[in-house]
């Protein structure tokens, strides 16, 4: 079946948490309409852009785009961005039932509100490894005060102007900020109704179905429930071996389905709340919504103080919730036992002309100005540098513990070149930032693919030891996962998709300064590209 979406992308000012502030809507909403489908069906998303001066592109997270690499929409990797005015007709096939998500990918578009969720139902007569009474969809997300123009200038200056810690945390769209620290000119109204909090409300004796997903720009997050517990049940669209837990740790670009059951005393509402992790932040207060006992009134508050969540700085309770996370017994996709090639990524922090940047083996990222699938497919020369990157960083004499000696890095636009239908293996190594005793955690989320995830490591990956100890029994399948700080994760996938995919950080200032890469399998296998998606760089005089 088709289903068809038509959607005007405009500026609007909203005050999701009580500020207002210019947010990027989808038919007047942020987050943007929800796209609910059934496995093997075709969306078709006509998109008309009304932002007055700026480009757009929207990537379809968790799709593979089998046979469609052109309408992944990742602007300079696989299409033209889309400019003000035009229409541009997204058209894929939702080939997996799962918890998907869309959101922009042009610049740092994304911090403006611009997402929203993908809901794929099992095809008719299938079945899931478990049941529920009801389905919802929550986006986390953290939010910002300032525009993504602000930001980006602010990452691209000398000095380097970083963007902070986020104002609030938003659940489903909806926080609150406390307007008694804002002055004029500022507008911020604690009555309005967009920064109501959000509500879910359940019937006693049911169980929810809860698609809790992350689009932080910059956040890890942990989410829980008070006086509840969740079961998880899906990771990235994929089944889990079903685990308990009292609070998910979820990073940005991740979506997990916990069930939940109504078995709580019904006279009154709880707590759910998000609060930040892995990061020393004292500045931005938990994000907070209604778990409403119906017929309890919805905007109850409950009694008690919001529970805290855990230690920002405890790595342990991450890394274990990473590693409990395994294909359900009845749906694992034995990975291959062995690999053609391995690439390391070394994630580090850099310096670059003054600038501060993000690379991977010291190389950190730009974009080309001519999309790389159109290049490659059109044989347009001259559009990247053609050398391939590393495949590795000195690991002799890298200290992944201390700030490098030399902190100083290059940029490329070179990318990995994978033969194609092999097993690729990668390991995310991490490191110390530019600040002492300082290592972030990082999302990193591929395009195109599922990989699995063979292993979570601490310290320096070795690669005589770690990989014995991969899991290559029920590995979980994902499209992101985290590498913790001082850690490494193992991941391995097949090359078996004919295009160009990105494969980044999914930290929103993070990708910007560069942390990322991009691969090409099979782009000889493209079919023939929509002129649609070309009109820029090299590519503009073939756009016939
Ligand atoms: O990219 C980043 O820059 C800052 C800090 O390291 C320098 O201000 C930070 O916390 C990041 O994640």
């Amino acid at each position: 079946r088709i289903r068809r979406y038509r959607w005007e992308v405009k500026y609007e000012y909203k005050s999701p948490d009580c500020f207002q502030k210019m947010v990027i809507t989808i038919n007047g909403q942020s987050p943007g309409p929800t796209i609910l489908a059934e496995e093997g069906d075709t969306v078709i998303v006509e998109l008309t852009n009304s932002l007055l001066t700026e480009n757009v592109a929207i990537h379809w997270h968790g799709i593979r785009q089998i046979g469609t690499p052109w309408f992944d929409g990742t602007e300079g990797v696989t299409q033209c961005p889309i400019l003000p005015g035009d229409t541009f007709t997204y058209e894929y096939k939702v080939d997996r039932p799962g918890t998907y998500l869309y959101h922009a990918h042009y610049g740092m578009q994304r911090e403006a509100g611009l997402y929203g969720s993908i809901r794929v139902s099992v095809a008719r007569g299938k079945t899931e490894p478990f049941s529920y009474d009801h389905d919802r969809s929550i986006i986390l997300s953290d939010w910002y005060h300032n525009t993504t123009y602000e930001q980006a200038l602010g990452l691209s200056s000398i000095p380097f102007d970083w963007v902070g810690e986020p104002q609030s945390l938003l659940i489903q769209g909806k926080g609150r900020y406390n307007c008694s620290l804002v002055s004029s000119p500022y507008v911020c109204n604690e009555t309005s109704p967009q920064c109501s909090p959000y509500v879910l409300t359940v019937v006693q004796g049911k169980t929810y179905r809860l698609r809790v997903s992350s689009l932080t720009s910059l956040s890890a997050l942990s989410f829980q429930i008070e006086g509840h517990n969740m079961t998880v049940v899906e990771a990235d669209g994929h089944f889990v071996e079903p685990f308990v837990i009292k609070n998910l740790f979820i990073y940005s670009g991740e979506t997990y389905s916990v069930l939940v059951k109504a078995d709580q005393d019904p006279s009154r509402n709880y707590w759910v709340t998000t609060s930040v992790v892995s990061r020393n932040n004292t500045v931005t207060p938990p994000g907070l919504a209604i778990f409403n006992y119906y017929p309890n009134h919805p905007k109850k508050s409950p009694p008690t103080v919001p529970p805290a969540g855990p230690l920002w700085n405890d790595v342990k309770p991450r890394l274990n919730q990473s590693r409990a996370i395994k294909a359900h017994h009845d749906y694992i996709v034995p990975p291959p036992h062995t690999s053609d090639r391995v690439i390391v990524f070394l994630n580090t922090q850099n310096k670059i002309n003054g600038h501060v940047r993000w690379s991977v083996n010291n190389v950190s990222f730009n974009f080309p100005h001519t999309p790389y699938l159109i290049a490659l497919k059109e044989n347009i020369t001259g559009a990247f540098d053609p050398t391939p990157p590393p495949n590795g960083y000195d690991f002799v004499n890298y200290d992944i513990y201390n700030v490098a000696n030399n902190t100083n890095a290059t940029s490329s636009n070179s990318i990995y070149r994978l033969q194609f239908n092999t097993t690729v293996d990668i390991i995310l190594q991490n490191a110390n930032t530019m600040k002492k005793n300082d290592s972030e955690t990082h999302p990193w989320h591929l395009h195109g693919h599922n990989f699995w995830v063979l292993g979570y490591g601490e310290g320096k990956f070795d690669n005589f030891s770690d990989p014995i100890k991969y899991n290559l029994i029920d590995p979980i399948m994902k499209n992101t996962a985290p590498v913790h700080p001082y850690g490494w994760t193992a991941l391995r996938f097949r090359s078996d998709n004919p295009g160009t995919w990105a494969f980044h950080c999914h930290i929103e200032a993070h990708f910007y300064l560069g942390m990322g890469v991009v691969f090409e399998e099979g782009v000889e296998r493209v079919g023939k590209l929509p002129s649609s998606i070309m009109g820029c760089g090299k590519a503009k005089g073939l756009s016939r």
